[in-house]
């Protein structure tokens, strides 16, 4: 099928190279011009693993082009996915104002065979209609300039153009670090929208990734589709994303309490996790939830709640809880350290999980800036963004190139991301090279034994 791709982020671009990857032609558009030449050159701005192998062979085969003219974009695809960002206003509520000029493009280059409008980007409860409006107006605004200079305005193609597209609601529930396989392997699928003959495009879309043909396990059964209406499907993107922000605050809560008792979180998150009820996924106690989706998402949807008076009080507690577990790790230092004025603090990770470049909202960010106003130096080591010099909404803090370079002359270290390279770094070598060695372990990630076996003094998260 015939796919165009408005927006090329973590989103779009992992969107656009899946489907291209499966078959479809897909044509992917960006309103950044640095960022279009980079892809037209086969290099994904973006570090996920397995992007850039995918798009290269897309780009190879001549299934996937990259390009600034929406115009040439709208023409081309049958299927139009909205894709652009939908960051959070000061107030919480989302900003739409990337989805709105995207859908009044779409309106002003419609050319009259059938299109299908997707709502890729998480976007406020009742935004199908809005979007359904929003391209009537950029039909109706190409109509007056259409009209001959002293002429009447003419609306005579109007209901035709109108009658031929369709707006579906088809949220996406990829994490970053893992979009690919996400993508091949979701969970379900959800295409909200009233239009049979839309949603049936879009079953054949994704077929492919239905009948599992790109899956890791081609055996399991199909992936579900659930069809619902345009409000339900945007609202099931907001509660997901609620339902985990919450279940890991409510971990976290758990945590703070063992500390005080003497127990162990992650042995209680196991204990729980075992009830097939509960599930044993999200309950990895630590820092706190950050990154670009759960925080923004769950103040939209308190947002939206408050809008229709009612007072979403759990998940203003998950973002509160969130907010405290977020300062845990200062808290820590100060308990081993008491005074930070002077001290060198290094930190293991700086995006907001692993397999990521992704620095948006990380609470690596919180931390350097609580204890730059304390008066502490802070250094830090990245596999990522040590590497590629990303160092975008960075400051207050020294990006070192390796793990020993940081760990030299610290006070102390906290594990702030995860990633796996952190499991067999030399820390019996770095404890000798610090002035102090501590480790707070944000994620609860480093097995405790071996640390104080490597000269560690350990410290992790309600354990
Ligand atoms: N990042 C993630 O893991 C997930 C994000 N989402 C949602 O998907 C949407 C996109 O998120 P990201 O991919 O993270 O955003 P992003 O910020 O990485 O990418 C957005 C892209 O849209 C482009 N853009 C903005 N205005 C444009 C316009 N008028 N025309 C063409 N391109 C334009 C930007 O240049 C940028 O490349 C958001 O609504 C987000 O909430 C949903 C699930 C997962
Ligand atoms: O809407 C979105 O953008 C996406 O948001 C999340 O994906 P993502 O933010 O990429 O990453 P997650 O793996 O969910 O992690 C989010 C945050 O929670 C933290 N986390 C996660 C799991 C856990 O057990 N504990 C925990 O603290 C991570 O460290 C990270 O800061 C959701 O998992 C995706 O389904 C969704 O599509």
């Amino acid at each position: 099928m015939r796919v165009c791709v408005i927006g090329t982020g973590y989103v779009g671009l992992v969107t656009g190279a899946c489907l291209a990857h499966i078959g479809h032609d897909v044509v992917c558009i960006d309103n950044n011009e640095e960022k279009v030449k980079l892809m037209k050159s086969g290099q994904s701005p973006i570090f996920e693993p397995g992007l850039s192998e995918i798009m290269q062979s897309a780009i190879q085969s001549g299934k996937i082009e990259f390009s600034t003219d929406l115009a040439a974009g709208v023409a081309h695809g049958e299927i139009l996915f909205i894709a652009v960002g939908t960051p959070p206003l000061p107030n919480g509520e989302s900003d739409t104002r990337y989805v709105e000029a995207v859908a009044r493009g779409i309106g002003a280059n419609l050319n009259g065979g059938y299109k299908v409008v997707v709502n890729k980007s998480t976007v406020p409860i009742g935004s199908g209609d809005w979007v359904r409006m929003i391209v009537l107006d950029g039909i109706a605004e190409r109509q007056k300039t259409l009209v001959p200079a002293g002429g009447v305005p003419s609306d005579d193609k109007l209901p035709e153009l109108a009658a031929h597209f369709d707006v579906v609601s088809n949220p996406e529930f990829l994490r970053e670090g893992s979009a690919v396989f996400d993508t091949f392997n979701p969970d379900r699928i959800v295409l909200g929208g009233n239009s049979s003959k839309a949603i049936a495009m879009m079953q054949e879309l994704y077929a492919p990734i239905v009948e599992r043909k790109f899956a890791a396990d081609q055996s399991l059964p199909p992936v579900p589709i659930l069809a619902t209406d345009l409000s339900s499907a945007e609202m099931i993107k907001y509660a997901a994303n609620a339902f985990l922000a919450t279940k890991i605050s409510f971990i976290n809560e758990v945590a703070n309490i063992c500390d005080r008792v003497g127990a162990d979180v992650t042995q209680v998150a196991k204990g729980i996790g075992l009830d097939s009820r509960i599930g044993n996924k999200f309950l990895q106690a630590g820092i706190g939830w950050g990154g670009s989706c759960f925080p923004k998402d769950v103040s939209a949807l308190i947002h939206t709640a408050d809008d229709y008076g009612y007072e979403a009080q759990l998940l203003k507690s998950a973002v509160s809880v969130n907010e405290r577990q977020r300062l845990i790790a200062l808290e820590k230092l100060q308990q081993v350290l008491k005074i930070l004025k002077g001290k060198t603090v290094g930190l293991l990770g700086l995006t907001f999980k692993p397999d990521t470049d992704d620095l948006r909202d990380a609470p690596a960010l919180n931390l350097i800036e609580q204890l730059n106003r304390l008066g502490a130096k802070v250094k830090a080591y990245d596999p990522i963004i040590s590497q590629t010099g990303m160092r975008h909404g960075l400051s207050g803090v020294l990006v070192e190139t390796d793990a020993e370079r940081l760990a030299d002359g610290c006070d102390a270290l906290v594990l702030v991301t995860e990633w796996q390279q952190f499991s067999q770094l030399d820390y019996a070598k770095m404890a000798q090279l610090m002035n102090n060695p501590v480790v707070i372990d944000g994620r609860n990630f480093l097995d405790p034994e071996t640390m104080v076996r490597a000269g560690f003094q350990y410290v992790g998260i309600g354990r």
